[in-house]
C-alpha cells in the first residue's frame, strides 16, 4: 500500500452561471495509495459531490490538477468506475439489470463467458441474482442502486468514486454492502474513495477519513483509521478506538468553518 495513486493539487472548482458565481471549493490537496479506502465526510453542500466529479473527469475543474498514475486527468480514465447519488439516472432504462452490468465489461478484454460470469457474479454479490433480466424500472430504488454498486464491482476498476453509495437502501443491506465493498477491495487491491453523510460509515469503511470544511471546502484533517482486519460490523463499531475515532470525525465536522 505505498504506491501513490492518485494526486490531488491545489484543486478548486468555481461554478459560474451568467453572472453570479460560486465557490464549490477553492485549494484541495491530497493524495491516496493504491489499495486505499479514503472516506470523505463534510457539512451537506460543502462541494464533496463536486470534488468526485473532478477527480473522475466528468467535470473539469476550474484550478489544480487531479493526477492518477502520475498523468493528469481529462477525460473519464478507462481504469476508473464511479457510483452516483442519484440511482434514478444512473442506469439505462431500455437495459436489462444483467444488460446495465455487461455494457462497461465491452470495453474490457473479455469473452462473451467471462463478461456473463462477471454479471452473475457481482448480482450474486449484490443479492440480486433473481433480478438479472428484470428493467430497472421494474425495480426499487435501493434494488436500483444496488445494480449501479454491482455495475462498478464487476467492472473491477482500479479506481472507484462512490458518492453517498448506500444513502438509499435499508440499514441491514447496507451493513451487506460495506462488507462486500471491504471484500472486494481486499480480493482485487481496488482503490476507493467513498463520499458519507454518515460519520461511523467513514470510520467503518476507511483507512483513512477525509474533513472537509463548509462551503468552499477545503480539507480540515486527515485522520488514519487504526483498525485491526478484517473489520467486522458488530467488533468493531464496538471497539474502544472505533468510538474515539467517530468522536473525532464527528466533532470535526461540527467545527468546521468556512476558510473564507
Ligand atoms: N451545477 C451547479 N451549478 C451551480 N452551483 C452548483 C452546481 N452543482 C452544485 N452547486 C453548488 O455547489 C455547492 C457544492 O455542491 P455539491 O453537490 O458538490 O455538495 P455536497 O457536499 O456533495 O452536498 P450534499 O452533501 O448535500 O450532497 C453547493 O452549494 C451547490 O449548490
Amino acid at each position: 500500500m505505498t504506491e501513490n495513486m492518485l494526486e490531488v493539487t491545489g484543486l478548486g472548482h468555481v461554478y459560474r452561471a451568467k453572472e453570479q458565481t460560486h465557490t464549490a471549493f477553492g485549494d484541495i490537496s491530497f493524495a491516496v495509495d493504491r489499495g486505499e479506502i479514503v472516506c470523505i465526510v463534510g457539512p451537506s453542500g460543502c462541494g464533496k459531490s463536486t470534488l468526485l466529479r473532478c477527480l473522475s473527469g466528468l467535470l473539469r475543474p476550474t484550478s489544480g490538477t487531479v493526477s492518477l498514475h502520475g498523468t493528469e486527468v481529462t477525460e473519464v480514465p478507462d481504469e476508473l468506475a464511479m457510483v452516483f447519488q442519484d440511482y434514478s439516472r444512473s442506469l439505462f432504462p431500455w437495459r436489462t439489470v444483467a444488460g446495465n452490468i455487461e455494457f462497461p465489461l465491452r470495453g474490457r478484454e473479455l469473452s462473451k463467458a467471462q463478461r456473463r460470469e462477471r454479471v452473475e457474479e457481482a448480482l450474486s454479490w449484490v443479492g440480486l441474482s433473481g433480478a438479472a433480466t428484470k428493467y430497472p424500472w421494474q425495480l426499487s430504488g435501493g434494488m436500483q442502486q444496488r445494480v449501479a454498486i454491482a455495475r462498478a464491482l464487476a467492472y473491477r476498476p482500479m479506481l472507484m468514486l462512490m458518492d453517498e453509495p448506500f444513502a438509499s437502501v435499508d440499514a441491514q443491506t447496507r451493513a451487506e454492502l460495506e462488507d462486500l465493498v471491504l471484500q472486494v477491495r481486499a480480493e482485487h487491491e481496488m482503490t476507493v474513495l467513498l463520499v458519507t453523510h454518515d460519520v461511523d460509515e467513514s470510520v467503518y469503511l476507511g483507512d483513512r477519513v477525509l474533513v472537509l470544511s463548509k462551503s468552499p471546502a477545503s480539507v480540515v484533517e486527515t485522520l488514519s483509521v487504526d483498525l485491526p482486519a478484517p473489520r467486522d460490523q458488530i467488533g468493531t463499531r464496538g471497539a474502544e478506538e472505533f468510538v474515539r475515532l467517530r468522536t473525532e470525525v464527528a466533532q470535526r465536522i461540527r467545527n468546521t468553518a468556512p476558510t473564507s
